[in-house]
């Protein structure tokens, strides 16, 4: 491994530092870009808009920001190389699409920061500094089973072709791409877990084990974090333990932080506590709404969902479970993070960061 310029560990504790000790993390975006009307029915997904409506993607970053998001994570979650290529784009083409996934992002940033005007003071040094509030940009990395589009992720099952080699190979280069782009993290989001059957066994710890792998090989200069997801409450969708992966996740030197997104809210609080038994790494959350994704239909089943107030009546808890970076996934939305900000700047040390 290559000498990074910012340890990965410094990075996300002051970060969550300046942020009072905790950070808001984004919301929804492949939902949120779909309710402003995106068509969003493509192997891309949310980063069909890449191509389509890049406007769009900046307009929604900055709604989260204005909601008070820390950390807004790019439109990469299911732009892969190979997806674009199926499009009939060139190599170059995609990582140029890759890259400007970021730079969207970074664009909404500096937007909020120069038109946004919203400044906290830090009066604990010697006078008062003018201070922007802390914003990361985060790459989006979705698994193997994004890219395959056919509701994968949520199950684990990749086929018996896919090795560890496989995967490495697959996502190696856009990876390497991301983590130039301009980037502060990348976001290893809804890693799928536990297999039912028995010959995929090891493959979603393998999918694991190939982003570790690849960040330890490729000299990758930006720190990452992993966030699985989970049906049951206590393993990762594919069945693996949730100790294991995030056993795997703590021995990773890239890795400043674990957690679980697109999960339903009532399984979290287990979880948290699950992860914080294994890993002394900052623990992030961002759950789904609590409705469930019929694959095959390729629609939210509404039923199960929690409302906005129910969603943040969890945050106490969660925080109290030692989590510290908190936001939403799929149909969660930027009145979900503004009730989010709400509640957790009562509990951010006010001492250091006063947000007007
Ligand atoms: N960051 C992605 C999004 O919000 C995560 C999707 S989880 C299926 O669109
Ligand atoms: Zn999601």
């Amino acid at each position: 491994m290559g000498h990074n310029a910012v340890q990965p560990s410094t990075l996300m504790s002051d970060f969550l530092r300046q942020c009072g000790g905790y950070a808001v993390i984004d919301g929804g975006l492949a939902t949120e870009l779909e309710r402003h009307g995106a068509d969003l029915n493509d192997p891309l997904w949310s980063a069909k808009c890449l191509i389509s409506s890049p406007h769009l993607i900046r307009k929604v970053h900055l709604d989260y920001l204005e909601a008070g998001a820390n950390i807004i994570i790019s439109a990469s979650y299911q732009a892969t190389l190979q997806g674009f290529e199926a499009k009939g784009l060139s190599k170059e083409e995609g990582e140029a699409l890759l890259r400007r996934s970021v730079e969207i992002a970074c664009e909404a940033r500096e937007m909020y920061h120069n038109i946004g005007c919203k400044v906290s003071w830090d009066a604990t040094g010697n006078g008062e500094i003018l201070k922007q509030r802390p914003v990361l940009v985060a790459a989006s990395v979705g698994s193997y089973g994004a890219y395959l589009a056919d509701g994968s992720e949520y199950s684990g099952i990749y086929g018996d072709a896919v090795t560890l080699e496989a995967l490495k190979d697959f996502h190696r280069r856009r990876v390497q791409v991301l983590a130039e782009s301009g980037a502060d993290i990348i976001a290893f989001e809804t890693i799928p877990n536990k297999l039912e059957a028995k010959p995929y066994v090891l493959i979603s710890v393998g999918f694991l084990q190939a982003f570790a792998e690849i960040l330890d090989e490729e000299d990758i200069k930006i720190p990452a974090w992993f966030s699985f997801n989970s049906k049951d409450g206590v393993n990762v969708v594919s069945g693996d333990s949730i100790s294991e992966c995030a056993s795997i996740a703590d021995s990773c030197k890239q890795v400043v932080a674990v957690g679980i997104n697109c999960t339903p809210p009532r399984f979290i609080h287990g979880l948290i506590q699950a992860i914080g038994k294994v890993t002394t790494k900052p623990v992030l959350i961002y759950p789904n709404s609590g409705e469930t994704y019929d694959a095959e239909r390729k629609q939210w089943v509404q039923s199960a969902g929690v409302g906005d107030e129910d969603f943040v009546s969890y945050v106490g808890k969660w925080c109290e479970d030692g989590a510290c970076l908190i936001g939403g996934c799929c149909r969660t939305s930027p009145n979900t993070i503004r009730a989010i900000t709400k509640a957790l700047s009562s509990r951010s040390s006010s001492a250091t960061t006063i947000q007007f």
